[in-house]
């Protein structure tokens, strides 16, 4: 009989099962309390018991894992000095969405020359994931394909919904499913009625296919995630300005949502032009002198050096620290930028003691 089936598939891999990536790579006790206490410090600050203000700091991608380790151990020094007034954690991307194509991210890729040994980029994810919590460093990340969380979910703190998915029904219910609070960007043309229909439906349970620990498929059946909340990453403009804030919040409350946000300082909010975050960090910090509520937080894309660099023909000649996808503030940026930060919210979490 004639092939009526994968015609177009060149090749089926089976992977590791979830289960037995996480036996090779467990969890420690002292690195589950910074992932549950990441979790609940981004809890509190949504829902405003905690006055203190969310940083997602870090690269726009892992491509490297030694410099995400040095990154990571500068991160928690800082994190540690700051505690009082900013909840820092790490951006630990490990998956790109891409607009047409490209590389899609250490785990799809991770010796960046299309081998797509997507078991080896798993492996690594998870072992660096455990690594930047070791050092007490909570971790944020984008969940991109469905099957990725039940490898590396379980050490994540904080996890967004990127522009390109959030319309996405998979993404949503998957969404619903997730043990931390989910962020959901505005679509890329900054719609943001698509990011608060993805709150509301990840607030639901849903039952849909995916696979268990064991890697079997299965029907998952979630219980809904009550700590969704938006991203403002700007679209067709940026919208990070008083008057972008002002139509979030009426948007939320208009859809019966906790008014809490996030700004992405990158990506459309900064032209995807690193100095460009510059600005819209001294913008959201000028909102909350003058009163702001809902700004709960921001996403910096940082890295050990400033800038981007091309996908390279050969990985060897990478320049260390340097982005290989969106433009980085640099390492030395980024201290100035969060100290400067924490010394206005420690100002304005004062006056409120008063
Ligand atoms: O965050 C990174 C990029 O903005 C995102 O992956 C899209 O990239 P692209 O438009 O270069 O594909
Ligand atoms: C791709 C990203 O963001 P967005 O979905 O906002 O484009 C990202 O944060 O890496």
């Amino acid at each position: 009989m004639e092939q009526l089936h994968d015609l177009r598939v060149s090749r089926i891999k089976r992977l590791p099962s979830p289960r037995a990536l996480k036996e090779q790579l467990p969890v420690k006790e002292s690195t589950a309390r910074t992932v549950s206490s990441g979790r609940r410090d981004v809890e509190n600050i949504l829902t405003g018991k905690d006055g203190r203000f969310l940083v997602i700091v870090g690269p726009c991608s892992i491509h490297d894992v030694d410099a995400a380790r040095e990154y990571a151990e500068r991160l928690s020094i800082l994190r540690e000095e700051l505690k009082d007034e900013l909840c820092i954690m790490m951006r630990v991307y490990f998956e790109k969405p891409r607009t047409t194509v490209g590389w899609k991210g250490f785990i799809n890729d991770p010796h960046l020359d299309d081998s797509y040994d997507i078991e080896h980029g798993l492996f690594y994810a998870r072992q660096l994931l455990l690594s930047i919590n070791t050092l007490g460093l909570p971790a944020a990340t984008e969940f991109l394909d469905p099957i990725t969380p039940q490898y590396v979910a379980d050490v994540v703190s904080w996890a967004a919904i990127g522009a390109r998915t959030i319309e996405s029904q998979t993404h949503r219910q998957m969404a619903s499913g997730l043990s931390m609070p989910v962020g959901f960007k505005n679509s890329t043309d900054g719609r943001l009625n698509v990011a608060v229909d993805a709150i509301r439906s990840a607030m639901h349970p849903h039952s849909f296919l995916g696979i268990d620990q064991d890697g079997q498929s299965s029907v998952i059946t979630t219980k809904g995630n009550p700590y969704g909340h938006l991203v403002l990453r700007g679209g067709e403009q940026p919208n990070y300005d008083a008057k972008s804030i002002a139509q979030a919040e009426t948007m939320l409350e208009k859809a019966g949502l906790e008014q809490s946000l996030l700004v992405d300082c990158s990506h459309a909010n900064s032209g995807k032009k690193h100095e460009q975050q510059l600005s819209v960090w001294g913008d959201v910090l000028l909102q909350k002198t003058q009163g702001n509520k809902s700004i709960v937080g921001v996403m910096i894309e940082s890295n050990l050096c400033a800038g981007n660099q091309p996908f390279p023909e050969d990985p060897g000649k990478l320049r260390y620290g340097v982005s290989i996808t969106d433009e980085c503030v640099s390492w030395g940026e980024t201290e100035r930028m969060l100290r400067e930060g924490a010394a206005i919210i420690g100002q304005l979490l004062s006056k409120k003691q008063q």
